[in-house]
């Protein structure tokens, strides 16, 4: 891959317009929170398949037959991410004129918030890319469905049995897999899973569906669908397999045989950063683009999808709207979480700790934005084995900028979340490479550090901090037991490993920790940079 094919998705139509301000709150949106935008008397319009071309020109609307799509995806947790990222390659498909086979419906499993607000709008939405030169829009279109499965699992599974669903993709969160970070076994000790496994004309998790789905289709001598998935883990696909070959087994092992057998799971690195959206955004698209759109996307111009080239029941046409299939996605996955992933956690934590709110403003402090430079550039990148074509240092270079991109102001809230399940995957194996190499880590350490500093739950004011994690408890208990001793919190070996045996390590975490209580953050990471030779008094 060439540097050139790293760009934005490419916009069928369309010119970046001019900035508009926007909203920097950090509060999550949920449905309830949005201000009711369709009694402005400003001539905002409903979005809805029969408004569509009545709001603002600059706002770039599907212009093919989205009654002619067929569905062919189905795609579990459609939150962000996945509305700023697959659905719009899905979109350009059909936009392009390339293919009206590859509709998308999606499925939600916890929250009917989604669903509240696409239906009423024909599952239509915009997408807003915001540089600091400017923004542009467009309505997605490919989504032809969507469907809370606890209102009517019999129709989600009626709908995965059908023959012309050929890949099912997943953004369930790390830690929507299950795995035990140990063994890698998949963890069937929950109230759910265990519902799933007898009643499985009613399934509760994704697994409970899938796994069915999959029975079904073998049953009736239909082909399985590939399974994606599109979450920031090492090997996403092998964890895909891993959970739902690990459910089918407690269910039937000649199932799972079958799905080992004939499903694929390729890994993919999935790439674009989208905050969630706040209620101001919302009202600031109203505006600008009088489009009354219940939960617009606010996202970057950058966007990337690699993608292993391995699909049991047909491929999608995606290599002609900048996807790329590969052979084997591991370089560009350890790349991506590597320096981008792992850079988030740290600068989540620290920035937090330094009364941060967005990495825009973290990367406006110019202390921080060498120590983000400095982590990638001496401690992180040197490990890491390029991807056939990209430049490394090019690509760090244009993750400084994306993260500095105030346009899209993303909360430092959003990527301190779930740190146990994505600290040991995005930062602590470069900080035991490095330490094993006798390479430099004291930045890699100070980010641990801020970590354990952040689970505590205030930050260096004595301002609260929010700790979203699937063990938050445990985690702020072991973290304030050991105050300025990492060992408490070190002895959790399902996230640490052995790094609590290394007394070296130890000592220096140690060190960054009472640094931290006494200095302060900053100081800390002046420290560091001075300590690493990469800050010139
Ligand atoms: N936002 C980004 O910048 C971005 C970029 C690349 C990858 N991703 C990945 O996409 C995934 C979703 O991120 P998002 O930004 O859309 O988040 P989001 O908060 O907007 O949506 C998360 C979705 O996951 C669902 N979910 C949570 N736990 C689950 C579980 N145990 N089982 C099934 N579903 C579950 C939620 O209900 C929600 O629908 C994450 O794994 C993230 O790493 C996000
Ligand atoms: O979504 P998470 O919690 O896994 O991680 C937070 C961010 O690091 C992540 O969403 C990035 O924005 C994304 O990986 C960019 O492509």
């Amino acid at each position: 891959m060439t540097q050139a094919e790293i760009v934005p998705l490419p916009l069928s139509t369309g010119t970046l317009t001019p900035e508009i301000p926007t909203g920097t709150s950090a509060r999550d949106i949920a449905l309830a929170d949005l201000p009711n935008v369709v009694a402005s008397p400003t001539g905002i319009r409903k979005l809805t398949q029969d408004t569509l071309g009545l709001h603002d020109e600059q706002l770039i609307v599907p212009t093919y037959d989205r009654s002619a799509l067929t569905p062919a995806v189905v795609h579990f947790s459609v939150g962000g991410f996945h509305r700023s990222h697959q659905l719009l390659y899905f979109d350009e498909v059909a936009e392009r004129r390339i293919s009206d086979a590859w509709g998308v419906v999606g499925v939600g499993l916890h929250s009917r918030h989604m669903k509240d607000a696409l239906a009423p709008q024909d599952h239509l939405y915009t997408v807003v890319e915001r540089s600091p030169d400017g923004e542009r829009a467009r309505v997605v279109g490919v989504m032809v469905d969507y469907h809370f499965a606890p209102d009517d699992p019999a129709v989600v599974l009626d709908l995965l049995t059908d023959e012309r669903i050929r890949m099912v993709s997943l953004t369930i969160t790390g830690s929507g897999y299950r795995l035990c970070p140990d063994s890698g076994d998949f963890d069937a000790d929950d109230v759910d899973i265990r519902w799933d496994l007898t009643e499985t004309a009613s399934p509760r998790t994704v697994f409970g569906y899938i796994v069915e789905a999959l029975d079904r289709r073998r049953r009736a001598g239909l082909p399985p669908f590939t399974v994606v998935s599109c979450d920031n883990m090492h090997r996403n696909g092998d964890a895909a397999r891993a959970a739902i070959v690990g459910f089918a087994r407690l269910r039937d092992e000649v199932l799972a045989r079958w799905i080992t057998d004939r499903v694929s799971f390729p890994s993919s690195m999935v790439d674009r950063i989208t905050p969630h959206t706040t209620p101001e955004q919302r009202e600031a698209v109203a505006q600008r683009y009088g489009v009354d759109d219940n939960w617009p996307v606010i996202t970057e111009p950058f966007s990337q999808w690699v993608i292993e080239d391995d699909f049991c029941n047909g491929r999608p046409p995606l290599d002609l709207v900048g996807v790329r299939f590969v052979p084997d996605v591991a370089r560009y996955e350890l790349m991506k979480t590597r320096l981008l992933n792992a850079s988030h956690c740290a600068l989540g934590y620290l920035g937090s700790l330094a009364g941060h709110t967005s990495i825009d403003r973290v990367m406006a402090d110019p202390l921080l934005a060498e120590y983000a430079e400095q982590l990638m550039d001496a401690e992180v990148l040197p490990l890491l084995p390029p991807p056939d074509g990209i430049d490394l240092v090019e690509y760090e270079q244009s993750l400084l900028k994306r993260f500095a991109n105030p346009a899209i102001a993303d909360q430092l809230y959003r990527l301190c979340r779930r740190g146990s399940t994505k600290m040991p995957h995005h930062l602590l194996p470069s900080l035991r490479e490095a330490l094993v190499a006798g390479r430099p880590h004291a930045l890699l350490t100070v980010a641990v550090a801020a970590w354990f500093v952040y689970l505590r739950g205030v930050d260096a004011d004595g301002r609260p901090v929010v700790i979203d994690d699937p063990n938050a408890d445990l985690l702020q208990r072991l973290s304030l037991a050991g105050g300025t001793d990492p060992r408490p919190l070190l002895g959790v070996r399902s996230i640490f490993g052995d790094l609590g045996d290394d007394p070296v390590f130890v000592a220096e975490l140690t060190d960054a920790l009472v640094r931290i209580d006494r200095d302060g953050v900053r100081t800390t990471v002046a420290a560091a940079l001075l300590r690493s030779g990469r800050l010139h008094p």
